[in-house]
This record gives structure tokens, C-alpha cells and sequence, in this order.
């Protein structure tokens, strides 16, 4: 590594409850570089107990505590992989961002929790450590999220050329970068969590590869027509949302039991898609050009209903504009570190709400 080079680590565990994704990132130019990644999955019973927490159940709090020091730990494991990856010491890096793993988000309550300790994280890696990025802006009235739009403002935004890119994690996101007006973004709904959760539960699978569960069953439009109608999508931004919401309790409420388990992944896949192409379709008006990320956008069935639904733009992957669409979040979160530690904002009123930029998190010194 040169002397000049400005490394940060990214540490992104989401809500489809996977895993851990890590970036270590020079951050010593204007386009962000990747040096290293490492993905590290959850073992189930811990996606199990993260699961439990989602739902309000006996002496949370102590549970909390326990799982925010076993993802600590994980964390810690998954950075030293990824810096032994690089052949780069502890000591060379500036600081971990770490996102941590969102269990309740109710900015209308004024909170947010992502679990993570993060003093621990700091005593094992011996790296400063960032934390806790998004209860600043739910002080200053924003929803606390999403903030990755604020990095792809930073790094992706064209002077003449109308992008949006769209992020399908556990729950979908879009950035519009129109040029010349302020960046816009929001969370346009379900990304892949209730077609995880739905294969999960008929058939044991963590996610439905490349949508081929979904390809074989038929969407139900009346089903479809009903979810669709949930009020969160007609909602104007700014907003956000999560588990808290979009659950399998949620879709319980709309099926009547006969449905064929297949047709209702398909319209799952429909869910996801439609809600995506209607917020582009009425929120970022005549864009340019698409890019994806997350790891829905390797869900061949969904990348194509997504271009069936939005035929006048060719989608690619954010590949396309230098950026893994598998690292997009973990790179960001490296970034909010590193602006944090300048103790420069991290937010953008115009995507959150927030009255005002803020300095995001906590620096945990190592
Ligand atoms: N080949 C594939 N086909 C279908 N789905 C895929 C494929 N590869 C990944 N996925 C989906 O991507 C999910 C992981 O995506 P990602 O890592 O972006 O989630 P995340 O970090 O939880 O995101 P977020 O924080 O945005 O919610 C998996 O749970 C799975 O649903
Ligand atoms: C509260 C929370 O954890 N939100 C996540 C989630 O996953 C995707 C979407 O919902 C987005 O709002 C956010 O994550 C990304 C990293 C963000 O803040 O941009």
C-alpha cells in the first residue's frame, strides 16, 4: 500500500440477514477503490435468534446485548480475514464503519436500532470504529436512512447525464441523480426479503436463485393488485421502511391459503419489481439510464421483469459505472467513515428529511 493511500474498512450486514459484507477501501481519490472484500455468512442459529428480535418477545433487552457482542465478534472476525485478504495491517486503516444490524426502525418513534458493539468491535481490531449512523438524522428529523444515496451523490452523479440507481437488498432503495436539481432517494419497498422468507419457509432455501422458483409458478393478479394497495407505496418520500413492516405476518394478512405456493412466489417477484419500476416511473420522471446493486440484481427473473416494466431504459449493473453492485453498501459505509472522522456530514436533507447536514455516528477510538 502507498504512502499516500487513505484506507477505511465497510462493514454492511442488511436486511435480508445474510451476512456480513466487508470492503476495505482506498478513499485517497476522488473515485473510491476497492482493495479487498471479504463476505462472511451468518451461521443460522444466529439469522435465527436476529430474526427472534424482530419480534417483540420476553427480556429483549438482555437478548439485544448478548447478540450486539456476538455480532461484535463476528465483525471483528470478518475484518481480520479481510486485511489478512490485503496483506494490510490493522494499523494502516483509519477506521471501521460499521452499520451493524438493524432490529427496529421507527424514526415516527424517533429511533432506530442497529445492534452492534461497538466498543468491542474497537478493542479487537484495534481500529477506530464508526457506529450508529443513523440516529443523528432521526434527531434532526430525518428517517435515518437510506444514506448510501449521499455516496452515490458523491461518486456516481453524471453533470449531464440522468441516472438512478437502484439498490435491491432485503428491502429495495432508489437514488435519482437528476442533474442540475437536488439528489433525491427513498425506500421503494420489499427487495428480496419476502421471496426469501416465502422459499425459505416452503422449502428450505435461503433465497430463490436467479428467480427460478418464482419462473415456474403464475402471478395472481388479484393478489397483486391487493398488496400493492399496502398504503407505504403510495406514501411521498422522504421515507423508509423495513421488517417492521414487510414480513411474512404482513403477506399472511392477504393470503386466503389456497394459493399455489409457487404462484405466490411469482407474484412476490411481481411485488418487488412493480414497486420498484412505479416509484422510478413516479418520482424520478425521464431518466437516462438504470444501474443496479445489491444482490437482487443477480436475480436474473427479477433484473428482467424490472426491464419488461421499464422498457426504455437499458438496466445494467453499477459494474458499469466502476462499482461492485455486491460492495456498493459496505464501500458507502467505508465512506460515511471517513466523512465522519473528517467530521464532515454524512447525510442528505434531500433524501432523508433531515433539517440539516449532519456529522453521522459515533467514533468508538481504537
Ligand atoms: N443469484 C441470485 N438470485 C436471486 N437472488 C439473489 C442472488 N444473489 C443474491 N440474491 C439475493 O440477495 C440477497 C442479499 O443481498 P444484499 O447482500 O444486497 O442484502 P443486504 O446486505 O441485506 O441489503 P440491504 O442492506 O440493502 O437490505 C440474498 O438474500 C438473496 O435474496
Ligand atoms: C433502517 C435500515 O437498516 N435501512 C436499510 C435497509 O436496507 C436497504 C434500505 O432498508 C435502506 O433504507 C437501508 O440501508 C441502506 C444501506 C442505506 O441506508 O442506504
Amino acid at each position: 500500500m502507498n504512502q499516500s493511500s487513505d484506507l477505511y474498512i465497510g462493514i454492511m450486514s442488511g436486511t435480508s440477514l445474510d451476512g456480513i459484507d466487508t470492503a476495505l477501501v482506498d478513499l485517497s481519490e476522488t473515485s473510491p477503490r476497492l482493495v479487498a472484500s471479504h463476505y462472511q455468512p451468518y451461521a443460522e442459529p444466529l439469522k435465527e435468534a436476529l430474526l427472534a428480535l424482530h419480534q417483540v418477545s420476553h427480556n429483549e433487552l438482555h437478548q439485544a446485548q448478548l447478540i450486539s457482542n456476538r455480532l461484535a465478534r463476528e465483525y471483528a472476525d470478518a475484518t481480520l480475514v479481510l486485511l489478512s485478504k490485503a496483506g494490510v495491517t490493522a494499523s494502516q486503516v483509519q477506521a471501521i464503519g460499521c452499520h451493524g444490524q438493524t432490529v427496529r426502525h421507527r424514526p415516527e418513534h424517533g429511533y432506530t436500532i442497529q445492534l452492534n458493539n461497538a466498543a468491542l468491535l474497537a478493542e479487537l481490531t484495534g481500529i477506530h470504529v464508526v457506529s450508529d449512523f443513523r440516529s443523528r438524522d432521526i434527531a434532526a428529523r430525518g428517517q435515518g436512512a437510506p444514506l448510501v444515496p449521499a455516496f452515490h451523490d458523491k461518486v456516481l452523479r453524471h453533470p449531464g447525464i440522468h441516472r438512478v440507481i437502484v439498490n435491491i437488498g432485503g428491502i429495495a432503495n432508489l437514488t435519482d441523480l437528476p442533474p442540475g436539481s437536488a439528489t433525491t432517494g427513498f425506500d421503494s419497498g420489499p427487495g428480496n426479503l419476502l421471496m426469501d422468507a416465502w422459499i425459505t419457509r416452503h422449502q428450505g432455501k435461503a433465497y430463490d436463485k436467479n428467480g427460478t422458483w418464482a419462473t415456474s409458478g403464475k402471478v395472481i393478479p388479484d393478489l397483486l393488485h391487493r398488496l400493492l394497495a399496502e398504503p407505504y407505496f403510495a406514501l411521498p418520500p422522504p421515507k423508509s421502511t423495513g421488517r417492521d413492516l414487510f414480513s411474512l405476518a404482513w403477506l399472511q394478512i392477504y393470503l386466503n391459503g389456497t394459493e399455489a405456493h409457487e404462484d405466490v412466489q411469482a407474484t412476490l417477484l411481481a411485488l418487488t419489481g412493480e414497486s420498484i419500476a412505479a416509484a422510478v416511473r413516479r418520482y424520478c420522471g425521464e431518466t437516462d439510464e438504470i444501474y443496479l446493486c445489491g444482490g437482487g440484481a443477480h436475480n436474473e427473473a427479477l433484473v428482467a421483469y424490472l426491464q419488461r416494466a421499464m422498457p426504455r431504459y437499458r438496466i445494467q449493473k453499477t459494474e458499469a459505472l466502476g462499482i461492485a453492485a455486491d460492495w456498493m453498501e459496505a464501500i458507502a459505509f467505508a465512506w460515511l467513515a471517513q466523512q465522519t472522522m473528517h467530521l464532515k456530514p454524512g447525510n442528505l436533507p434531500s433524501v432523508t428529511g433531515a433539517r440539516h447536514p449532519c456529522v453521522l455516528g459515533a467514533i468508538y477510538p481504537a
